[in-house]
């Protein structure tokens, strides 16, 4: 499956196609039409079935997608069917409120480890707290492919060097700056600020 020809936005609609498909397996729904999915992830249903198309062929005309079958193939997709290993660089105010979220692990993700320049034992954040030191070798000898970076933006970009270097290739952004990366390197950069700002444009 060619990856890097589906557009980044189909795979952020797929996480959202996956929370809708959730909640239809709760409620105990075994099949669900194009317009519902679509209408339940707020999209129209053309483009939910064209995100869908870049993966396969799926759905029966007239009876819909079945919820198990479309649910575990974009688990697959996205990496889902096992717990991805994730790991936090800058255990500060916002570093340690993300780690005491336990809400990572039911969505596929197990935050391992956490690194810091100087790293304060902190016992209620139940992982451990390590030294910048010894990411390298933590990252290798674990196969660690994704981290959050919550470190000044001063720090950002050396930080994200090393973390490349040992073979990091997805990287969940808050710093205040542009990361530059390799090409096999992707970067999600949030920022709450710019969400605000664009919130506070709508209530004028
Ligand atoms: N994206 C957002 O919406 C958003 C929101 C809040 C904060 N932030 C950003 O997140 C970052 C952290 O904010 P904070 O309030 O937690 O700051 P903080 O000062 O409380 O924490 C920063 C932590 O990073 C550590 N650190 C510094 N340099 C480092 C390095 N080179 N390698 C490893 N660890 C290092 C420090 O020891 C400290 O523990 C800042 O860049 C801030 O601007 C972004």
């Amino acid at each position: 499956m060619a990856r890097i020809d589906i557009p980044r936005k189909s795979i952020y609609r797929l996480s959202i196609y996956q929370r809708c498909l959730g909640k239809l397996r709760e409620n105990d729904v075994d099949t669900v039409s194009s317009e519902a999915l679509a209408k339940a992830a707020g999209v129209k249903s053309t483009q939910l079935r064209k995100d869908l198309a870049y993966f396969g062929q799926f759905g029966t005309r007239g009876l819909g997608y079945s919820v198990d079958v479309l649910s575990n193939t974009i688990a697959e997709v996205l990496g889902q069917n096992h717990l991805q290993p994730v790991i936090l660089v800058g255990v500060g105010n916002l570093g340690s409120a993300l780690l005491r979220y336990g809400g990572f692990r039911k969505e596929g993700f197990d935050v391992v480890a956490a690194f810091d320049i100087a790293p304060r034992g902190q016992a209620a954040l139940k992982i451990p707290i390590l030294n910048l030191t010894e990411m390298t070798r933590f990252i290798r000898e674990n196969q660690v492919k994704m981290a959050i970076l919550t470190v000044p933006a001063s720090g950002a970009q050396a930080v994200t060097n090393q973390m490349v270097e040992s073979g990091i290739q997805a990287i969940l952004n808050f710093s205040p700056t542009v990361l530059d990366v390799p090409e096999h390197v992707v970067v999600n950069s949030v920022d709450l600020a710019v969400e605000l700002e664009n919130l506070s444009y709508f209530i004028r």
